[in-house]
């Protein structure tokens, strides 16, 4: 994964859509940057408020969640169906065999986390392949339209894969029967469960406590953006072919949810974007390597399980290396247990007080960075760029040569070419550590302020809950509290790592042996992913 995606982990590229390749290569639920034209093109939108506009960490009151429940939109189309509709999905399994898919060995069935999945109708060893998905089976910007002229008109006005495939979602489900898709279109949640069927006022409300608010309100905004964009240069000038009724921005929002929670990436296939129905039905689970890709024999999709299943368990696939905070934003749920892919962003600045301020500013800028500045605070460890910005704002040397060398090694290249940076002052240490400290605590007390706020709304057992199976149904305050206690598990891991590094730190300096007597942190439940800041592991890593 590009350390920059994990500092703008929605990361815009006004000149088209920009993929994020993100974590391992193998084919993996894609849900990323979908921009058409670019923002600065586009009109302001009363119904998102920006981002600055909604005030930090208020606790929230039953009024306001009423208001959130009352403008809830209703869905604005006829097609889809109930998130866990068995029925369609079986029609769906019935129409695919029709067209090629061999027989299966799992079964779609109601799952007590996900609404509906694919469940083993019987063992299944590890390294069988399964699925055999035809390509013709596939959707891709490659699929024929019902309404080719339709989809010409996206082509020869170049719009990028992401729109183009949404215009097809929509395009293929108005046309009902008539479409060759109404089958898949029919089996796909009414209500797809992505941060898009959120409004504004239910992330500020929500999402209040959480490193991710600004970025679900991006995200929105981006469809609310391109559905404009859209409107302006391609369905106001085509209105016989894309009439407003249809390609209104519910439907826009419906499609781009579908894909955020559906679309993978098919490496064997050139890194082709495509909906795979059948397959689209699996879940995802933090613990499993497994992926969809094409069999350059069969020519198909296909699964090879990375592990045995025994009849009547859920078959579960990667969605790929996600944070908790990013399965909410594009799948729209939040995984129970532990997640070793879960990271929380902090923001660290450097002191407008400090007389060095404008040397150490530029020295950030001239190597991409800026002040304030996002890191991920991973659940296995704190970036040592983090540790290096750190460095560069409590410095107190006038040396402004070095400003850029500390620069350097707050970002992902300089890390691999600086290896010395961290033989640095005991003194200086001391004061970058306290400087992360610092930061992580003022997260935490911004979590916990907005989780005892929620204590109200939820009722006290709710905060220690947060488990798979009540969060099944994913009502949005569970889910955000779920999201604000993993993001608190990981500060206060972070904490305890960094209180006992100064501890070390301290005694050092003051020539004491405490720091030799120091015992291993332990982590209570979570001790089961390893006892990742243990004394003689790395407690500062480079961000991937
Ligand atoms: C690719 S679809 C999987 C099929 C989906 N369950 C269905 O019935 O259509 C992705 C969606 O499934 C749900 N999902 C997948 N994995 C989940 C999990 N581990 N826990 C809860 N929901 C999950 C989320 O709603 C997500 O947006």
């Amino acid at each position: 994964m590009e350390y920059g995606v994990l500092l703008h982990f929605l990361p815009r590229d006004c000149t088209g859509l920009r993929l994020w390749d993100g974590g391992a290569p193998q084919a993996q639920y894609h849900h990323r940057h979908f921009f058409f034209y670019g923002r600065h093109r586009a009109p302001s939108l009363p119904c998102v408020a920006s981002a600055s506009s909604f005030s930090d960490c208020q606790p929230v009151r039953l009024e306001q969640k009423r208001r959130v429940a009352s403008t809830r939109p209703e869905a604005a189309f006829p097609w889809g169906c109930d998130v866990e509709s068995l029925e369609s999905g079986q029609i769906l399994q019935e129409w695919l065999s029709s067209q090629g898919l061999p027989p299966q060995k799992m079964e779609l069935q109601r799952v007590e986390a996900g609404g509906r999945g694919l469940v083993a109708q019987r063992k299944l060893r590890k390294g069988e392949r399964l699925l055999y998905v035809p390509s013709s089976l596939i959707i891709t910007t490659q699929s024929e339209w019902s309404s080719p002229k339709a989809g010409n008109v996206l082509q020869e006005n170049g719009v990028p894969e992401w729109p183009q495939l949404a215009s097809f979602l929509i395009s293929e489900a108005s046309q009902g029967k008539n479409s060759p898709w109404s089958s898949y279109i029919a089996a796909l949640p009414q209500q797809p469960r992505s941060i898009l069927q959120w409004t504004a006022l239910d992330v500020d409300t929500y999402l209040a406590g959480s490193s991710i608010k600004d970025r679900a309100l991006e995200c929105i905004k981006d469809v609310n953006y391109t559905y404009h964009d859209l409107q302006e240069r391609i369905f106001s000038r085509y209105p016989e072919l894309f009439p407003s009724k249809i390609y209104s921005l519910e439907s826009i929002k419906w499609a781009f949810s579908i894909l955020f929670s559906r679309l993978v990436r098919l490496p064997s296939a050139g890194q082709q974007l495509a909906l795979v129905p059948w397959a689209d039905m699996l879940n995802h689970s933090t613990e499993v390597n497994a992926f969809l890709d094409v069999e350059a024999s069969s020519k198909t999709v296909i699964l090879e399980l990375d592990r045995a299943y025994e009849k009547g368990e859920q078959v579960l696939i990667s969605y790929g290396k996600r944070s908790n905070a990013e399965l909410l934003l594009s799948y729209g749920f939040i995984p129970a247990g532990p997640n070793t892919n879960d990271f929380v962003e902090v923001e660290a600045e450097l002191d407008p007080r400090d007389e060095m301020f404008t040397a150490k500013l530029d020295a950030l800028q001239a190597h991409g960075l800026s002040s304030p500045q996002r890191f991920p605070v991973k659940l296995t460890g704190l970036p040592m760029q983090l540790l290096a910005f750190a460095r560069l704002a409590v410095s107190t040397s006038m040396q402004t040569q070095y400003y850029s060398q500390m620069a350097i090694a707050a970002t992902e290249k300089g890390l691999a070419s600086n290896k010395q940076q961290w033989d640095f002052d005991l003194e200086d240490k001391i004061k970058a550590f306290q400087f992360i400290l610092t930061i992580c605590e003022a997260s935490i007390s911004n979590l916990t302020r907005f989780l005892k706020g929620k204590e109200d709304l939820l009722g006290d057992d709710i905060i220690h809950r947060g488990t798979a199976a009540e969060i099944g149904r994913q009502p949005k305050a569970e889910l955000a509290v779920a999201l604000c206690n993993s993001e608190r598990t990981i500060l206060y891991r972070a904490q305890h790592v960094l209180r006992m590094e100064l501890l070390e730190l301290r005694a050092k300096k003051s020539g004491s042996r405490l720091g030799s007597k120091l015992n291993p942190p332990s982590f209570g439940p979570l001790e089961k992913i390893g006892n990742l800041f243990g004394v003689n592991s790395t407690r500062f890593e480079p961000c991937e």
